[in-house]
């Protein structure tokens, strides 16, 4: 299984972009992964939030595969213990899904297309995260849920 993490817009602070680069490449030893972004829509200034939604649901969509699974991370979402979260990656691999789509909304979130075809969604926490933000945070996660699936000691209860 390949794991892929859509986000929306470049990732504009530096320590961020270090913290992505840090999780990603620990998280590479174990599973095939890839970080895209789609870039910003030119000229967002003059959207609507909903026009911005909308426009960059159609990106989103774009990049997803009939076969693929989308999991939305929305804050309305199901949430996970740390080792949960490892059980939900352990059984998608189980399951022979080729590719785990996770996605994070621009800064106002999905349009209703996007949360039609998505297959679920989960939450971080109930407060909200910027875009940016969450990116290393869920990343993070990832990589713990792979520890946890390995016994390794990055992971203490
Ligand atoms: C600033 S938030 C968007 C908030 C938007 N008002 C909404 O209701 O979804 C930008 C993106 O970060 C992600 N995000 C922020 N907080 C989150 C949380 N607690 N759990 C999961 N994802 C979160 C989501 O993907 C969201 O689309």
């Amino acid at each position: 299984m390949q794991i892929k993490l859509i986000t929306i817009g470049k990732t504009d602070h530096k320590a961020i972009q270090q913290l992505i680069e840090e999780y990603s490449s620990r998280l590479a030893h174990y599973i095939r992964f890839e970080f895209e972004i789609i870039p910003d829509l030119k000229n967002s200034k003059s959207l609507t939030e909903h026009t911005q939604k909308e426009k960059e649901g159609e990106l989103i969509l774009k990049k997803v595969q009939a076969s693929d699974e989308v999991i939305l991370l929305d804050e309305r979402g199901k949430s996970f213990s740390s080792v949960e979260f490892s059980e939900f990656i352990q059984k998608k691999m189980n399951s022979g899904l080729k590719q785990l789509i996770f996605v994070i909304g621009g800064p106002y979130g999905f349009s209703e297309e996007v949360y039609q075809r998505a297959n679920g969604k989960i939450s971080l926490s109930k407060m909200t995260f910027s875009h940016q933000m969450i990116r290393p945070f869920f990343i993070e996660q990832v990589y713990r849920a792979f520890t946890i699936l390995r016994n390794e000691p990055y992971h203490h209860e």
